[in-house]
Parts: C-alpha cells; structure tokens; sequence
C-alpha cells in the first residue's frame, strides 16, 4: 500500500514537473538561451557583459528590481570568488534566482491552523477555480474546510463556487447577489466556529477601478473576523493571472495599496511565456507566492517549489523525470 502510494507519489511529481517545463519553456527560450548566447559570446567579464546579461533578464519578465539585485550579487561574488570565465557565472546567477524565490518555512503555516484566508483577484484571473482547488487539496489532507461566498457581486461567482464546494466537499456559506459581502462573511465566520472548521475560505470581489470601496470593503470583513473570530490565523492572498506578465505585476502592487497581502497565487503558469514574472513579484513586493496554478482540474494547484522551478527553466530535465 505505502509503496504504492509512493509510486504514485512519484508519478504525480513526474507529471508535475514535466508540465512544469513544457510550460515554461517560451520563458526558457527568452530567458536562458539569451543568457547562454551571453556566456558563450563574451570572452572576459566587463561592463557590456553586465549590460547584455540585464537586458537579457528584463526582457524574460523578471522586473527591474529582481534584475539589479541579481547582477548585484552576481557582481559581488564574481569578485570574492575572483572569477574570470563568464561561463562560471551561470550557476551563480541560477543561484541567485532560486534564493529570490524561496518562500520560507513559515509560508504555508495556516493550512495547520484554525484559519481564515481572504482570497482577493479581479474577474477572470481565476480565482473561483483557485478557491475550489484549495480548498480540494486541503480536503485531501483531512481539513475540515468552509467556503464562503462573500464575492455577491455576481450571482454566477457564487454558482461557479457552489460547484466548487460540491466536488471538493466542502459547505459553502453564500448570500443573495448583491447582498453584503460583510454579512456573508459574519455568517461564514459563525458557522466556521461552530463546525469547528479548520479552514474558512473567502472569495472575495476584487474590483480595481474602484479601489476605495474595495478598501472599504475589504476592512468591514476583517474588522468583522477581528471581533468575531480573533483566535483565527489569518491570510490573505491575491489571484494573479500569470499570462498577464507585467500587467499582473502592476495588479499585485495596487491590491498590496489596500490589503496586507501575504501571499500569491499565480494561475495559468502551464504554457505561458511569461514565467519571469513570478520572479518579478516577489522581488518588488517581497510577497512570495504560494501556489501556482497549472491547469483547470482540482487537482492543478501546485505549493510553490522553488527548486523545481528554477530547475525546470534552466537545466534539461533529468532522465528519471
Ligand atoms: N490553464 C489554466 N486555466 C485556468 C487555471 N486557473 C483557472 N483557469 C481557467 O481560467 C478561467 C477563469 O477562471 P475563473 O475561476 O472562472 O475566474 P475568476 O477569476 O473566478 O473569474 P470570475 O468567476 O469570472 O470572476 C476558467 O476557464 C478556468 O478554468 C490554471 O491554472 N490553468
């Protein structure tokens, strides 16, 4: 039985990895065979091996402030470990990109906790499905989990998310279209504590045009979680559509103007060119993202593994994978 749990452990690591690199491979060709040209073409380190190598991770969607800080250590180690080959700073610079990604130990601390986690993103990005897989894979490892449907704004967000709820087993604590996401959320909290809930998942509007009701909107639910429930460990994290690139950047910055987000997740990330990206957030805001979506089953939300996914860009993938 163990062992063939494990195979199919195995077999579950494998798929995941080998989509993993079929899908980031438009950001490898952007991103690592311009690095390798680089390497390869230039016979010393000098200042337009530097300049070639920035531009290089610009245009791969890493964002500015990840680039300046990978090439500033790049710098400082080229010169400690007083290298001369450009060849030898490849590892360097990989490195350098897997420790600017690692989300830390304490990351996923709420799926052990009686918690509350707001789930905020814009129409579209795909937070209804990111909310029904979540809340399957905590399932899956024995929570007791509700949803609540505080995003009332749409009757169909609180139908897709009743689907939702069914196939992952778990009670869904809705209101009527239009009615008040705080009360939805007052009544979810009741029913989070009298069930003994582990985890209480809300889905909340994200409507960025109008970020001051938002704002409004998004304090009137944590004050009401505050006074209600305030033993609950609390999380919020915002859905970003990774095909979106630089446009999913400038989303995270304006949602971390109205909440304290302290997580990402970063959907669609099978088959798109843009993959950089999940580096660019981190570095800029400094908010590791979490989870990763790739694909639409209930099954397709991955933790975020940092090792995978910098091994997935650059190297070939093993034999065994
Ligand atoms: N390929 C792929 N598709 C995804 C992923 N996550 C969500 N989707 C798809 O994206 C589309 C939008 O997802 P929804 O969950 O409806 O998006 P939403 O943000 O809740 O949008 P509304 O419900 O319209 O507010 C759906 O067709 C999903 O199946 C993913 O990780 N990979």
């Amino acid at each position: 039985m163990r062992d063939e749990h494990m195979a199919e452990e195995q077999k579950e690591k494998k798929g995941f990895f080998s989509r993993l690199v079929s899908g980031l491979s438009k950001t490898r060709a952007n991103i690592v065979s311009g690095m390798d040209s680089i390497f390869n073409g230039f016979s010393h380190i000098n200042e337009d091996f530097y300049e070639e190598l920035e531009e290089v991770l610009i245009m791969g969607d890493l964002g500015v402030q990840a680039t300046y800080d990978i090439l500033d250590d790049l710098r400082a180690k080229v010169k400690e470990r007083h290298i001369k080959e450009p060849a030898d700073c490849r590892q360097i610079l990989i490195d350098s990109i897997k420790e600017q990604m690692n989300v830390g130990e304490t990351a996923y601390e709420f799926e052990e906790k009686q918690s509350v986690v707001m789930v905020i993103g814009v129409n579209g990005v795909g937070k209804t499905t990111t909310i029904g897989k979540l809340a399957g894979k905590l399932r899956s490892d024995g929570k007791k989990v509700i949803l609540a449907a505080a995003d009332t704004f749409r009757a169909a967000a609180g139908e897709q998310l009743k689907e939702w709820a069914d196939r992952a087993q778990a009670e869904l604590i809705g209101g009527q279209e239009g009615s008040d996401p705080a009360a939805v959320v007052y009544d979810a909290v009741a029913a989070a504590k009298a069930r003994h809930a582990d985890v209480l998942l809300c889905d909340t509007a994200g409507r960025l045009h109008n970020k001051k009701n938002l704002m409004e909107e998004l304090r009137k639910m944590n004050r009401i979680i505050d006074r209600e429930y305030p033993e609950a460990f609390r999380e919020t994290l915002a859905v970003l559509d990774a095909t979106t690139g630089q446009n999913a950047l400038q989303q995270a910055k304006e949602f971390n103007e109205v909440a304290d987000i302290t997580g990402i997740i970063l959907t669609k990330m099978d088959g798109t060119a843009k993959g950089g990206i999940a580096v660019a957030i981190q570095a800029e805001l400094g908010i590791p993202v979490k989870y990763i979506g790739v694909g639409e089953t209930i099954d397709d939300l991955q933790k975020f593994d940092a090792d995978a996914f910098v091994r997935a860009l650059f190297d070939q993938p093993k034999e065994e994978e």
